[in-house]
């Protein structure tokens, strides 16, 4: 069987480099996978796993002759590393990436695309707390929706090579503009993770002997939150500075629920909480039910 991409090129080959790397691999989805990384660690690391054919660090010398370039880097990165390959990109390539955020990453991404070549941003909505390529498998992405976010325009055959290319990691493929799609993930990641930071930063302000109680005796709810605070520090900056809107937003609705929250506890208010812890548990069934969790 002939594979879908003759070479792509991932340029970031940590947690979802490389898990992507492995996916096309596992299920022969290109010729050849190359990589570059700006840690040549990392990029020896990934020719020695045996994940990718060749691993580099110039992101121009992996993107020549590439069918497929995907992003995979923090998304500080995006606008010097677009910048990088523009000029090594072949016509008719397609320029894909996997942010967390898509508005900023097609401002940073576009301006330094030859004519001829095909930008179709996506985000596997799938990873985990851990970093590098070491920490990636093929087996994060069945079950879990990738979002794709193309701007109008753009040929329904080539954002079809990238869909396929997501289904055939075993994701599902979902389209919408690149604007919801950072609307959405402010609220069900962003929000959670910038809670997470928070509660584990004032956890750790706390007087010294108190702090190490908080370690010693984290009951499961604390130890949730530590897992997600324990994400890259470089990513999740990145991905804060890009969604300010939609983020700053959202913390504006948390924070007045929070406030009213805080009131109903000091009123005794227990009908108001227990409404809401009700259905919020009904949140947790549907996530269950919907094999999101
Ligand atoms: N971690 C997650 O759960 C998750 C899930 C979905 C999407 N994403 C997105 O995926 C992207 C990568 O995240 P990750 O978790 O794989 O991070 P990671 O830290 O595991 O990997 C990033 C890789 O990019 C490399 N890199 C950094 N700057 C570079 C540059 N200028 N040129 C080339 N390589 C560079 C790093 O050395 C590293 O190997 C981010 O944009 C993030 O928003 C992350
Ligand atoms: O499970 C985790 O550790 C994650 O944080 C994964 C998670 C998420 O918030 O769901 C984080 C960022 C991504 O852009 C996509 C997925």
């Amino acid at each position: 069987m002939t594979a879908p991409f003759e070479r792509i090129a991932i340029l970031g080959i940590g947690l979802i480099g490389s898990s992507l790397a492995r996916a096309i691999k596992a299920e022969g989805l290109a010729r050849s996978v190359v990589c570059a990384d700006a840690n040549p660690e990392h990029a020896r690391r990934a020719e020695s796993l045996g994940i990718v054919d060749a691993g580099v660090t110039d992101p121009a010398e992996a993107a020549a002759g590439a069918d497929l370039v995907m992003l995979c880097t923090p998304l500080g990165a995006y606008a010097a590393v677009a910048e990088a390959i523009g000029p090594a990109l072949k016509p008719g390539a397609i320029v894909s990436d996997v942010g967390s955020v898509k508005q900023a990453a097609i401002d940073a991404i576009a301006p330094h695309l030859p004519a001829g070549v095909h930008l179709v941003p996506g985000h596997p909505v799938a990873g985990t707390e851990k970093s590098g390529p070491d920490a990636g498998f093929a087996a994060l992405f069945p079950g879990r929706w990738c979002i794709l976010t193309p701007v109008p325009g753009t040929d329904e055959a080539v954002t079809r090579r990238v869909a396929d290319l997501w289904r055939g990691c075993g994701m599902k493929v979902e389209r919408m503009s690149a604007d919801h799609h950072d609307r959405v993930l402010a609220i069900t990641s962003h929000l959670p993770h910038l809670i997470a930071y928070t509660i584990v930063g004032t956890a750790t302000d706390l007087e010294d002997h108190l702090r190490q109680e908080v370690i010693k005796y984290s009951a499961s709810g604390f130890r949730d939150f530590t897992r997600i605070a324990g994400s890259d520090p470089t990513m999740w900056r990145d991905v804060f500075l890009n969604n300010r809107e939609a983020v700053l937003d959202c913390l504006q609705r948390f924070n007045e629920d929070l406030t009213a929250l805080q009131r109903a506890i000091r009123r005794g208010e227990g009908d108001v909480l227990f409404d809401l812890f009700t259905r919020t548990r009904d949140i947790r069934r549907g996530v269950l039910e919907a094999k999101q969790a």
